[in-house]
């Protein structure tokens, strides 16, 4: 028997997204006979430290796995569940994502007092997120809404609307479910209304690039289709050097014909993706179709720059 050592965050959301990989892990681990226990050990990482601030303020990329990287170079911890939009899009060296599980629902969400869905809320009611995602593209809906920042974890900022700090909230739909909460869920916004964040619903599992009895048991974990359309939308954000703290959303879909459906030749692969000034008074968006998940993330952000995107990144990037 080998003991995997599971690296965690401590909020309720990387505890349960953590917890219910490891059941999953287990099962498959009795199916095919791979002698291993899990145990979880929690880690406190910077973004969890920095509560306070709005995270567009604090940078820098991976706040939330930098400790765990850490830890796992060091042999302390084994694997990590990361959500997948929190993770960086280069890994340290010694470090790989084994395997990119099935993805949940990658949509947003809109959370609000009394039900309201969004084209019902009056003018000028306040609505938290500190995404800028989220505010440039609620902004362009509605523009008479008032955006406020709001930090936290889910179950704090879900505690700040009912205190009524706020009149809704916008969360992503995956973590709600995750949680067992999706009966919070006031209404679901389309990728139509509101593009997701790269990899939203997505998770990725990190592990040592020489743990190779681990990493046989992960790629029985890998989803397919979801590494696919999650490699397009991460090559996208890639192109256009993004991070959580630009207004960037994309979302792939993947369409297979055919018998042979794993094959290349039968494969399309759809992104699209948008880049948005923060008060939503420019919204880009453009869309590519192919086999290969770099080419149609690198062709979707080539059309993006040639629209405008980049002079928008460099004004943020300021
Ligand atoms: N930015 C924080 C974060 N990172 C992952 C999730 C949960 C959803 C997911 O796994 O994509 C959330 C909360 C949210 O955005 O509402």
């Amino acid at each position: 028997m080998r003991t995997i050592i599971v690296g965690s965050r401590q909020s309720a959301l990387a505890l349960t997204q953590t917890g219910q990989v490891i059941d999953d892990l287990q099962r498959l681990c009795a199916e095919h006979g791979f002698p291993f226990t899990f145990e979880v050990k929690k880690i406190v990482t910077k973004g969890d430290r920095i509560l306070d601030v709005t995270l567009s303020k604090v940078g820098g990329k991976g706040l939330f796995v930098k400790e765990i990287e850490q830890a796992m170079l060091e042999r302390e911890i084994d694997m990590a569940v990361h959500s997948m939009k929190d993770m960086p899009s280069e890994l340290p060296e010694g470090l790989i994502n084994g395997a990119v599980p099935r993805r949940a629902d990658p949509r947003d969400c809109l959370i609000s007092r009394g039900g309201l869905k969004l084209a019902d809320l009056p003018s000028g009611a306040r609505v938290g997120t500190s995404s800028l995602r989220r505010s440039s593209q609620l902004a362009a809906l509605r523009p008479d809404l008032v955006i406020e920042p709001v930090r936290g974890n889910i179950d704090s900022r879900l505690r700040k609307l009912e205190s009524g700090e706020y009149d809704a909230i916008v969360l992503a739909a995956a973590g709600l479910a995750r949680m067992g909460w999706q009966d919070r869920v006031t209404a679901y916004l389309t990728p139509g209304e509101c593009l997701p964040a790269v990899g939203q619903g997505a998770l990725g599992i990190e592990c040592r690039v020489e743990d190779d009895e681990l990493r046989r048991l992960l790629s029985l974990y890998n989803d397919e289709e979801t590494a696919l359309t999650v490699a397009a939308e991460r090559r996208f954000l890639g192109v256009l050097n993004g991070g959580c703290q630009v207004p960037i959303g994309a979302f792939a879909t993947l369409e297979s014909s055919g018998e042979d459906s794993g094959a290349e030749a039968s494969r399309s692969i759809t992104l699209t993706g948008m880049v948005g000034t923060p008060g939503g008074a420019v919204i880009l968006k453009e869309s590519c179709t192919g086999t290969d998940p770099v080419q149609v993330g690198e062709e979707t952000a080539r059309r993006l720059i040639a629209k405008g995107a980049e002079k928008i990144l460099a004004e943020l990037r300021g």
